[in-house]
């Protein structure tokens, strides 16, 4: 390689330390959620605030068709107009998705600290980032590569995808409300470690008669 275009590598990968992002599960339901933008990247992250039950609005002159019948629908709240700071003072989580930078710029300047924001082409300025995401029931699995490729985000994710699949989900269903009959009816400390254990086991779940072999197995402990 040339030594400029090493000088330019050097310049653009040495950036410090990695910083860390801190993984959570917010609870979203009926929360205030802003979308500026209504195009194709938009409509992919209103899919996934829908998926948990937020109340969102969209602020964005022209819509998808998608994010049009979802309004039409009142699954959102569109409002067709080009965004202006007074649209996000309600907002729990700002997701700014427009195609011109200056407008996603304009919305992280007027965001307050306090709001969680993210910006589609703008992580730096993002205090939250979008993972790719499975989801089986209970089970939710969130792929992050720290915006080093959300292509490679999305390769895991499908990847994950056929491992966990909608049957892996009725087994997570199933685990949860056998825990909840455990905890509320066996008393005995031991026996109650042994019987979460013994069904969080793979090869229980492969075996999958599971609701007959859990009443044997309370039987027997
Ligand atoms: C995971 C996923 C979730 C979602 O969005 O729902 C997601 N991006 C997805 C897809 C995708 N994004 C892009 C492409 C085109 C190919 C490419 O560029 O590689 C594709 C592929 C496609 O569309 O098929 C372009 C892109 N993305 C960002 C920038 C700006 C920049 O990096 O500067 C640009 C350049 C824009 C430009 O051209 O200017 C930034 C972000 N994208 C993130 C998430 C966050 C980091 C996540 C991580 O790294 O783990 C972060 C930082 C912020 C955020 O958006 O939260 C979703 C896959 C969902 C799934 O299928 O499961
Ligand atoms: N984070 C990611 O996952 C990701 C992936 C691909 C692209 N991007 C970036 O996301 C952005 C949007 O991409 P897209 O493909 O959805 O674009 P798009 O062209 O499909 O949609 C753009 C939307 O922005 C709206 N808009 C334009 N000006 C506005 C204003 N002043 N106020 C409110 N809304 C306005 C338009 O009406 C339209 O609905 C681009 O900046 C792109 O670089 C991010």
């Amino acid at each position: 390689m040339k030594k400029k275009a090493v000088d330019f590598c050097t310049a653009v990968f040495y950036k410090g330390e990695i910083r860390m992002g801190y993984p959570v599960m917010l609870n979203i339901a009926n929360q205030p959620i802003v979308v500026i933008g209504g195009g194709k990247v938009a409509e992919r992250k209103i899919h996934g605030l829908l998926e948990a039950k937020a109340k969102i609005t969209v602020v964005a002159p022209s819509a998808t068709e998608g994010i049009q019948q979802l309004a039409a629908a009142g699954k959102l709240i569109w409002r067709q107009k080009t965004f202006s700071p007074d649209d996000i003072k309600e907002a729990w989580i700002v997701i700014a998705a427009t195609n011109n930078r200056d407008v996603n710029e304009a919305v992280a300047k007027a965001a307050h600290p306090y709001q969680l924001l993210n910006i589609a082409d703008d992580p730096e300025r993002s205090n939250f980032h979008v993972p790719a995401v499975i989801r089986r029931g209970r089970l939710t699995i969130a792929v992050s590569t720290g915006g080093a490729s959300p292509t490679v985000a999305q390769q895991i994710r499908r990847q994950l995808a056929e491992w966990y699949d909608d049957d892996y989900g009725r087994y997570i269903d199933f685990l949860y409300e056998c825990r909840q009959f455990i905890l509320q009816n066996v008393n005995d400390e031991k026996k109650r470690k042994k019987l979460l254990k013994s069904i969080a086991d793979e090869s229980f779940r492969q075996r999958g008669n599971w609701e007959e072999e859990f009443r044997r197995l309370l039987q027997v402990y």
